[in-house]
């Protein structure tokens, strides 16, 4: 569990579902030297974040080891952030992870997933305010026994980690 825990971290950082958060100042106040007035909207660029060398050596490769005990502990916590940061950060944040962990277990245990000719590689993301696939994405989905032989391939439509989430979920 401790892995597929890394693993779920890992994806949410390369695909975080909400690219950027917002927030308004309540007061004007001065950072850095730059005057930020009162009422002005200010976006955390979560997806560029997630993506700085300065934080994440090699940022295009999925590396789970990123978010091994260790290196979780020295990381800054405002350069990850799939679920926001603060006090309106996401309420379902751990019965997301804690769904998609469950939701992983149940299908790896019945299906191996593997690339077919119908697959987008390399993936290519939409334009959506959600950050989604351009085109929903296809994968072969093999029996691991000989029991279960059915939807052999299917098309995963879902756009979004929510829904995916909120799907898997109520599929077990
Ligand atoms: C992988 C799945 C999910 C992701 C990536 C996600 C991500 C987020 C993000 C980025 C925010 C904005 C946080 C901020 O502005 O600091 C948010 C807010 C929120 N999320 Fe999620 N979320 C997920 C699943 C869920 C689920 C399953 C629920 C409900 C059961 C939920 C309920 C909420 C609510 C109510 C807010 C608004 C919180 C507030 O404004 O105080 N989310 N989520």
């Amino acid at each position: 569990m401790e892995y597929l825990d890394m693993v779920t971290h890992a994806n949410l950082r390369m695909f975080p579902i909400a690219v950027r958060i917002e927030r308004v100042a309540k007061k004007t106040v001065e950072l850095n030297g730059l005057r930020i007035p009162k009422g002005t909207v200010v976006m955390a660029p979560c997806y560029v974040l997630h993506r700085d060398p300065e934080y994440w050596p090699e940022p295009e490769e999925f590396c789970p080891e990123r978010f091994s005990k260790e290196n979780k502990e020295r990381k800054n916590p405002y350069v990850y952030l799939p679920f926001g940061a603060g006090p309106r950060n996401c309420i379902g944040k751990r019965f997301a992870i804690t769904g998609v962990k469950v939701a992983m277990c149940r299908l790896l245990q019945e299906f191996s997933f593997r690339i077919c000719k119908e697959t987008q590689v390399p993936l290519k993301l939409g334009k959506q305010p959600f950050l989604t696939p351009s085109v929903p994405m296809v994968l072969k989905v093999v029996p691991r026994t000989k029991k279960v032989n059915q939807h052999q391939k299917f098309s995963f439509l879902f756009y979004s980690p929510l829904s995916t989430t909120m799907f898997l979920i109520f599929l077990l």
